[in-house]
């Protein structure tokens, strides 16, 4: 029952830490009986809700904007004066999914022709970003991807967006 068997997870439903032995598989709120919680890898570094963000509680995620007539600012590096409507802009955000999940096509590389963000010409690439930066509908659903992972379409005032978590 060595410490070194332990390790401190972040559960995602309750939000909080659970220790989590790697050789018997068992989870339990409480820190082990007669475990030195230090000793325990992953012990206090879990930050909110996601265990994998960097130490300052950044992540790293491309994203590709279709904007439609109602979006904040409905124009573009691409088109100046953007009148497709919300139905329009999803299917065009789904078809490109539709693309990117049979490996036919990247995020990235779709970014760069269709994108409506600046972020167009680094392939999507937002940089790192924490928490308070992006629209809250925006962050919500970066901030809940694993690396490497693709979103759903995901509205902001913007329009729709596909994110894809790189870091
Ligand atoms: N890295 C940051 N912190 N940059 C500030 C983000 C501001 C933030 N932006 C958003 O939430 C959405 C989601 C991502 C892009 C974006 C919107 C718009 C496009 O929509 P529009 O504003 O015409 O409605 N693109 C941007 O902002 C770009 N500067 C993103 C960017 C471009 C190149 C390099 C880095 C970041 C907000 N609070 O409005």
């Amino acid at each position: 029952n060595a410490a070194a068997n332990w390790e401190v997870r972040m559960s995602r439903s309750r939000k909080i830490a659970y220790y989590y032995n790697r050789v018997t598989k068992e989870s339990t709120w409480e820190i082990p009986q007669g475990i030195d919680p230090t000793k325990i890898k992953g012990y206090g570094e879990q930050r909110d809700g996601n265990p994998q963000e960097s130490g300052a509680g950044q992540i790293r995620a491309s994203h590709l904007l279709v904007k439609h007539i109602e979006s904040r600012r409905p124009s573009s590096w691409k088109e100046v004066r953007i009148t497709r409507t919300k139905e329009q802009a999803l299917a065009l955000i789904l078809a490109y999914r539709e693309r990117i999940e049979k490996g036919e096509t990247t995020l990235a590389e779709l970014a760069i022709t269709e994108s409506d963000c600046s972020s167009s010409k680094r392939g999507g690439d937002l940089g790192f970003f924490g928490r308070g930066q992006m629209q809250p509908s925006f962050e919500e659903a970066a901030f809940k991807l694993e690396v490497d992972q693709l979103s759903e379409p995901v509205w902001s005032d913007s329009g729709v967006h596909l994110i894809l978590r790189t870091q």
